[in-house]
């Protein structure tokens, strides 16, 4: 079975299905990009994997458990992480605390211990300080470690949500147009920084982005929609010829 099994997914909103027949199948340490017109539902599938919406109906699996219906802090605990098209961070907080905060689930002592700062605290403090300090190194954001948040540059700020995000120790991560607002030399330094997270870190990673020649560059398996419901599945060279898809983006 692959790491993240959906099938049949929809979802209504009153009248409007925004997301139908929705399936998908990613395997472990694959790089899938979800694409589609403006309003096509990529979101909204994103907000049903991660439990923000409950499907109308449909069953998505995450490594074999079955997620529907599980909360969105849960779903992190069995193996996704995701972003979002809005950045969210703890802006007044500082670099690293943003994502040792991220880390924080997978500490291993308990509240006495932490209350009167016992050795088991302070080892798991090191531990933390030192996979934080590691992570944001791969995104060469080690110098802005005791920065704050919110004095990042754009660019940087969604490196740290992204930095956030694997910090939770996830299965898959999914990131939501990852690349919005930033300029074409912090966008290529992005999609180069994915792909080598993909490796290093040995995850799955389900991308939207907008523009199609971005993840046409590094992702093996796209899944385009519009309306909410897939128009094509293949790689970049099936997708780039695709006559729904040239519809899709470019009209009649
Ligand atoms: N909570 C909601 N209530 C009602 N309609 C919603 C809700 N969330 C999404 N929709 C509708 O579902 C459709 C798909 O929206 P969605 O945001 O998923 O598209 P998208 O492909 O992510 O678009 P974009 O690329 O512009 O971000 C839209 O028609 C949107 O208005």
């Amino acid at each position: 079975m692959a790491l993240l099994e959906v099938k049949d997914l929809k979802i209504k909103f009153g009248g409007l299905t925004a997301v139908d027949e929705f399936s998908i199948s990613i395997e472990k340490n694959e790089l899938v990009g979800l694409i589609g017109p403006n309003g096509a539902g990529k979101t909204t599938v994103f907000n049903m994997l991660t439990g923000v919406y409950l499907p109308t109906s449909g069953t998505i699996t995450l490594d074999g458990q079955d997620i529907v219906g599980k909360r969105p802090y849960d779903i992190v605990s069995y193996g996704a992480a995701r972003t979002f098209q809005n950045i969210r961070l703890f802006k007044d907080l500082t670099v690293i605390d943003n994502v040792k905060i991220a880390y924080h689930k997978q500490m291993k002592y308990n509240m006495i211990e932490g209350i009167f700062r016992l050795p088991s605290y302070w080892k798991e403090e090191k531990i933390a300080n030192d996979y934080a300090i590691e992570l944001l190194d791969i995104f060469d954001m080690k110098p802005y470690a005791d920065s704050l948040a919110k004095n990042l540059p754009y660019g940087k700020q969604r490196k740290l949500e992204i930095a956030r995000a694997l910090a939770t120790g996830p299965k898959i991560l999914m990131l939501d147009e990852p690349a919005a607002g930033m300029n074409p030399q912090e966008t290529k330094e992005l999609m180069e920084t994915i792909d080598l997270i993909r490796n290093k870190f040995n995850i799955a990673i389900l991308l939207i982005e907008h523009d199609m020649s971005l993840v046409m560059g590094i992702c093996e398996k796209i899944t385009v929609i519009d309306y909410g419901k897939i128009i094509c599945v293949g790689n970049p060279e099936q997708i780039k010829c695709d006559p729904n898809v040239i519809k899709a983006y470019l009209g009649e």
